[in-house]
């Protein structure tokens, strides 16, 4: 399966979302990340992805979850997520992301993956999770979940 990863910075009562600009998600509000590389551990791919998506320096992100999800009966990949309050440098904007702060009482989930609004939550309280999410073959529409909170990573 593959692994990937998202990494959120967290600031007072905002967090940083990007708007994704090509690949799987294109369009959507996502935190940044992508795929976990060979001999990388999913804690370096984060730090990689911020900085090479926003130009963001992250520091200590904390491991809050991990989801797997599927499109029709193919498992896609098996993401692990971060949380961070340690960062320098502007977010800026590259090819492949345009990055934006939103406070956190006002969630644009109509814009985001349907399961982030299972799990944002537990993310923004600093509670661990772990999920699986089943959508149809396009990942237009989420048709079965299971979450789980408070697991030991
Ligand atoms: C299906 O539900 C999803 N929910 C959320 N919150 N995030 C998701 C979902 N599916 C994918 N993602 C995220 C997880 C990863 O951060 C990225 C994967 O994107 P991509 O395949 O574009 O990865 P990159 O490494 O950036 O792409 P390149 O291969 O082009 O470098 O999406």
């Amino acid at each position: 399966m593959q692994p990937a990863t998202l990494c959120y910075p967290i600031r007072g009562d905002e967090i940083l979302l990007i708007r994704k600009k090509r690949g799987l998600g294109e369009g959507k509000l996502v935190g940044p990340g992508g795929k976990v590389e060979d001999g990388e551990t999913p804690r370096d791919a984060a730090i990689r992805e911020v900085e090479e998506e926003i130009r963001v320096s992250v520091e200590n992100p904390t491991k809050v979850g991990e989801f797997e999800f599927v499109f029709g009966t193919e498992s896609e990949m098996f993401v692990h997520v971060f949380r961070t309050e340690e960062f320098s440098g502007a977010p800026q904007e590259t090819e492949e992301a345009d990055p934006r702060w939103f406070d956190v009482e006002d969630m644009p989930y109509g814009e985001m993956w349907e399961d982030d609004r299972l799990w944002m939550p537990y993310l923004l309280s600093e509670e661990t999770f772990s999920g699986w999410f089943r959508f149809d073959e396009d990942g237009d529409e989420m048709l079965e979940q299971e979450l789980e909170t408070g697991v030991e990573f």
